[in-house]
Formats: structure tokens, C-alpha cells, sequence
């Protein structure tokens, strides 16, 4: 493989993914220009370029070298490390879990089979688009049973009677629910993750991912804290504080003339209720702002 200068991620050209990735990748500071035939971003401020591929692609491209990151669902990941060749040039890691494209791999069969746990697959046949993950867990618990492989419409099979149950993605179970199927067990718990390689590459590839890193900690950090602000006499402070949500110690500051008052600066963990802002009222506070957060670097 040629040495590169500069870094590669792969994404999903076009599916759940695409527009979360994307974002993600534009509040870290990154700009792109895609190429004509769409599968490729060159990148505008820093080094760092873009290939667009199905997702299912991803592992190995990073794995054979061809790209130094991707980011894809933790269900394909561990699907291509159980039933990938030997082909790798690196085994992969799990950089960082990005908090979407959440769901679960289940098993699932129809509504009105008898299910009294996975015994009861003994001799049955599962339709599935992972068959590593399937065969692994069958094998866990010494259950054999016949595992159909399907490239997609994995939910129909029961009805066509081309398979007894399905394990397949669910999120809101809408597409069970429609398919007259019923979840059963939970095998994988997914988000999107930023793959790469278990040990980075010892050159300016490594610097550029390790600054990457930094910027989508502090882009999840941020993605649901807000900043809260609010004025209230040195009195209430302890009442006050005690409603905080998480977050790091408050930042005081006083108030010019009022000795007795200050404003308080709080960075909160997660979304701040109207119902946590009137407690925090009822404790002394007034002035009371809530802000999103646009950048943090610690
Ligand atoms: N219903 C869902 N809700 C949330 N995330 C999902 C859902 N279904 C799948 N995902 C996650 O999003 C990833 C991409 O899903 P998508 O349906 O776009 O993939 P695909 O059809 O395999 O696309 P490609 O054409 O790239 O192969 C999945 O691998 C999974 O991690
Ligand atoms: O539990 P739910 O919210 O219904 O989501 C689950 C469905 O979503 C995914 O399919 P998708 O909609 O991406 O269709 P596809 O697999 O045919 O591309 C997945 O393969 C399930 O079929
Ligand atoms: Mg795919």
C-alpha cells in the first residue's frame, strides 16, 4: 500500500448514517467538495478526505489499509470480525461510540409460537442477514439450529415459510409489529462507532486522528449540555446547588454593588426542564438562562 499524508475515513454513501456522520463530522471543523460521481469528499480546511462505500464495506476497507477510519454501526463491525477472511492487515477498534443509529440485534419470531427461551430454536431455521452473530450466540448457548442467510427483507421469511424466526435490526419494532412477529432476545446492543485501526498509524495520520479524537469528545460532551446562568443571594447558594444537574463544580461571580449577590455559572449535563428551572427558582435563583453549547475543549 502506497503511504498516505493524509488521513481517509469512510462512510455510508447513502442511508441512515450518511446524514448523522456528515454532521458530525462538520461540527469537528472539517469541510469537504465532493467529487463528480459522489464517492469521494476532498477535504477543504484539514487533511483529511472522505470515501463514500455501503457500509457493510467499511471494516475491510480499514482493515486491509485502504482507509485509516470509518464510521459504522457496531453490528457490521463484529458481523465482519466473526466472518471476515484473513486477508486484514490490522485487527480494529472501537475508537469511539458517536450515539447514533441506536438499535439492537433480536431475535424474533411469530406472534403465535409457544417461545420459552432460545431452546425452543432446536431444529428450527432463523433467517438473518448476520449469520456470524446468529452462529456465535447459537453456539454459546449449544443450540442447533438451521440459520438461513438473507441479504434484506429478512422479516417476510416466517411468512413465506422459508424460515421459523428471524434475528434481524429493531429500533421501535414498528417492522415486527407489521410482520404479525414478536421480539424475543436481545443478541447486540448498536450504535454508529469510529473504527479504525488498534494501533494508529506512527506518522501525521496519527497526529490528525488524535486531534479528531479530541474534537468529537468535545462534540459529544457538548451534544446535550447546556450552560446555565442565574443570579440569587450568597444565602440560597447551598439550596441552589444541591438541584444542579451533574455536571462540574458551578463557576460564581459577584455582582458589582451587591455584595451579598452573585451569578452563578453552571455547565449541565443534559437537557435542564422547565420543572427543574421552577425548583431551582423556588430555591432563591432569578435571571434564570439556559444555553446551548457550541464548542468545548478541555
Ligand atoms: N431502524 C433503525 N434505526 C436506527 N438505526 C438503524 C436502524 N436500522 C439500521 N440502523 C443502523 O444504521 C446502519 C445503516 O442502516 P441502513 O439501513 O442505512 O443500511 P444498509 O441498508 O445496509 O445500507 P448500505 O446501502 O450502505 O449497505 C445499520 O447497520 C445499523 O447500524
Ligand atoms: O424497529 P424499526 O424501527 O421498525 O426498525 C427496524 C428496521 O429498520 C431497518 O430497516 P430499514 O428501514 O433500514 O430498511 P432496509 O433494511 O430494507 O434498508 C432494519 O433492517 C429493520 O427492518
Ligand atoms: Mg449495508
Amino acid at each position: 500500500m502506497r503511504p498516505r499524508d493524509r488521513l481517509r475515513i469512510a462512510m455510508q454513501k447513502s442511508g441512515r448514517l450518511t446524514e448523522p456522520a456528515q454532521d458530525l463530522l462538520m461540527r469537528c471543523g472539517l469541510a469537504f467538495r465532493q467529487s463528480r460521481d459522489k464517492l469521494f469528499c476532498f477535504g477543504e480546511g484539514e487533511p483529511v478526505d472522505l470515501l463514500l462505500v455501503r457500509d457493510d464495506d467499511i471494516p475491510g476497507l480499514i482493515a486491509q489499509g485502504v482507509c485509516d477510519l470509518g464510521i459504522v454501526g457496531r453490528n457490521v463491525l463484529n458481523e465482519y470480525q466473526l466472518t471476515a477472511g484473513r486477508e486484514d492487515a490490522v485487527a480494529l477498534a472501537e475508537w469511539r461510540a458517536l450515539g447514533f443509529g441506536r438499535c439492537r440485534l433480536s431475535l424474533a419470531v411469530p406472534q403465535e409460537m409457544d417461545y420459552a427461551g432460545p431452546v425452543c430454536m432446536a431444529g428450527k431455521r432463523i433467517a438473518t442477514s448476520y449469520p456470524g452473530l446468529l452462529g456465535r450466540w447459537l453456539r454459546e448457548r449449544g443450540i442447533d439450529a438451521g440459520v438461513v442467510t438473507l441479504a434484506g427483507s429478512v422479516e417476510i421469511a416466517p411468512r413465506l415459510g422459508t424460515a421459523d424466526a428471524i434475528c434481524d435490526l429493531v429500533q421501535s419494532g414498528g417492522t415486527l409489529a407489521a410482520n404479525q412477529l414478536r421480539e424475543t432476545d436481545v443478541l447486540l446492543e448498536s450504535e454508529a462507532l469510529l473504527v479504525g485501526p488498534q494501533v494508529l498509524p506512527a506518522d501525521e495520520r496519527g497526529d490528525l486522528v488524535g486531534l479528531l479524537l479530541k474534537r468529537i469528545d468535545g462534540v459529544i460532551q457538548v451534544r446535550e449540555s447546556r450552560l446555565l446562568l442565574l443570579q440569587a443571594s450568597r444565602g440560597s447558594l447551598e439550596a441552589i446547588t444541591r438541584l444542579l444537574p451533574g455536571g462540574p463544580q458551578p463557576t460564581l461571580l459577584p455582582l458589582a454593588g451587591q455584595p451579598d449577590q452573585v451569578m452563578l455559572q453552571a455547565l449541565c449535563a443534559g437537557e435542564v426542564s422547565w420543572r427543574q428551572l421552577e425548583e431551582i427558582k423556588k430555591a432563591g435563583a432569578r435571571e434564570m438562562f439556559v444555553l446551548p453549547v457550541e464548542r468545548m475543549l478541555a
